[in-house]
């Protein structure tokens, strides 16, 4: 049986704009979907809605059976485009206040983890970008979700820190057993974590398109398999990041 079933017929802004149209799909217990579609197409949107920070009026997702809403909520971990920490808390106060009852070495480890040590007392402001944003993955992570949805989480990192904590993503999953949606406009990124891609369409959005990524793990972020299967895939459906498959 499916883990999360995403039926969402419609989402419009007031001011009308119409984001989503008939987006529909199952993600599996455990499996990480890659979404990827055209900037401004409703991939935040679609996140927002699953973590119910959106209303979705006409639509309904479910979870483990159950409909998300106030009464049932798993632990959803939501990395968002930006890293939304409170700035007059500390980095570790900013942890606690996901899990206020967390024991401290969990909290050393988990930053140790993010490339963060000794940075506990810290306040945001003294932090750079990218450092902020590792704050925010390991507040993510310290709620142990049973789903864990990401908005480009890896933006705006150097490449060796990015790598590094795609690694610690996959590490983290497997650990953990949890199902996952990562939003990326990174096929490579994507081809090199996800199970499934659900490819995106122009706005107002619909699945063009999803495909299973039949590569063995381990996986090699620029390995000849990997971008091979890309190629192959582009070749077929040369306008596919542009949200067409025509
Ligand atoms: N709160 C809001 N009110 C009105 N319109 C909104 C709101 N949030 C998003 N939109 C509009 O919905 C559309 C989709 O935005 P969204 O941020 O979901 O796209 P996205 O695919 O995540 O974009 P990007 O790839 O650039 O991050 C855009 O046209 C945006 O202007």
């Amino acid at each position: 049986m499916a883990e999360l079933t995403v039926r969402i017929e419609n989402k419009q802004y007031i001011q009308g704009t119409k984001v989503l149209d008939n987006i529909e799909f199952d993600l599996g217990a455990g499996e990480f979907v890659a979404i990827i579609g055209p900037s401004g197409c409703g991939k935040t949107t679609l996140l927002n809605l699953i973590s119910g920070l959106e209303p979705s009026e006409v639509g309904n997702i479910v979870f483990d059976g159950e409909p998300l809403n106030d009464q049932m909520c798993p632990p959803i971990g939501y990395i968002f485009q930006q890293p939304r920490l409170m700035p007059w808390l500390t980095v570790e106060q900013n942890l606690r206040l996901v899990q206020p009852n967390s024991h401290p070495d969990t909290i050393d480890e988990l930053l140790s983890s993010v490339g963060l040590e000794g940075k506990q007392n810290c306040y945001p402001r003294t932090l750079s970008g990218g450092m902020q944003r590792r704050v925010s993955i390991a507040r993510a992570f310290l709620i142990n979700p049973k789903l864990l949805l990401l908005d480009e989480p890896f933006n705006s990192l150097d490449a060796p820190t990015a790598a590094r904590l795609r690694l610690l993503l996959i590490k983290f999953c497997q650990r953990q057993g949890c199902s996952v949606i990562f939003v990326t406009h990174d096929l490579q990124e994507a081809v090199y974590l996800a199970d499934r891609i659900l490819f995106l369409s122009q706005s107002p959005s619909r699945i063009v398109h999803q495909e299973s990524v039949a590569l063995t793990r381990p996986r090699t972020e620029s390995g000849a398999a990997e971008l091979s299967w890309q190629a192959a895939l582009l070749a077929k459906y040369p306008s596919l990041l542009a949200g067409s498959v025509i």
